[in-house]
């Protein structure tokens, strides 16, 4: 079984990086997963004031548009750190919200997929060919998530 997953408010939309899910990181607590995605990309640079201007703005496609935004520097590490950033991310989801957890858990074996229609790394992208790697991460947060029932920060 494999289930797709894309815009927030269709069906498992909560897997979406866009999820209106806070998440505490670095010492500061972000509002989605994608907030604290694309603020990465400026740690460090000529456009650091950036970060903590992502971390404000009201809505995740805001924050993404800022990450996007080909004027801005990018650190020169990102594609080497991406895939590390999105995982603590989405680790750090998943972990502190219980109700979140047993979602995902409940999802068994089945695949899951980010259902892009065009992002064909982070997701399955418009012919369903790309290397899913958010639904990677995913798989293997509820599998972390499955060896450690008794995190304590499930135990709310
Ligand atoms: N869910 C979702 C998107 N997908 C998200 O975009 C992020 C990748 O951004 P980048 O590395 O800048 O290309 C990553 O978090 C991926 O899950 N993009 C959207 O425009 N709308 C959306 O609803």
């Amino acid at each position: 079984m494999t289930i797709y997953f894309y815009q927030v408010d269709q069906p498992y939309g909560v897997f979406s990086n866009f999820s209106p899910h806070p998440i505490t990181l670095d010492g500061y607590r972000w509002p989605t997963v994608e907030h604290y995605y694309q603020a990465q990309k400026f740690v460090g640079t000529r456009d650091a004031a950036l970060v903590a201007k992502i971390r404000e703005l009201p809505h995740p496609m805001l924050a993404a548009q800022t990450g996007r935004n080909p004027r801005y520097q990018r650190r020169p590490d990102w594609e080497q750190v991406k895939c590390n950033v999105m995982l603590k991310a989405v680790q750090c989801k998943f972990f502190s919200h219980p109700e979140l957890a047993q979602m995902l858990l409940q999802t068994g074996t089945a695949a899951l997929v980010e259902n892009s229609p065009i992002d064909t790394y982070w997701g399955c992208g418009p012919n369903g060919t790309g290397c899913n790697h958010l639904g990677q991460i995913l798989m293997q947060v509820r599998q972390e998530l499955a060896s450690c029932p008794a995190h304590p920060l499930l135990n709310h």
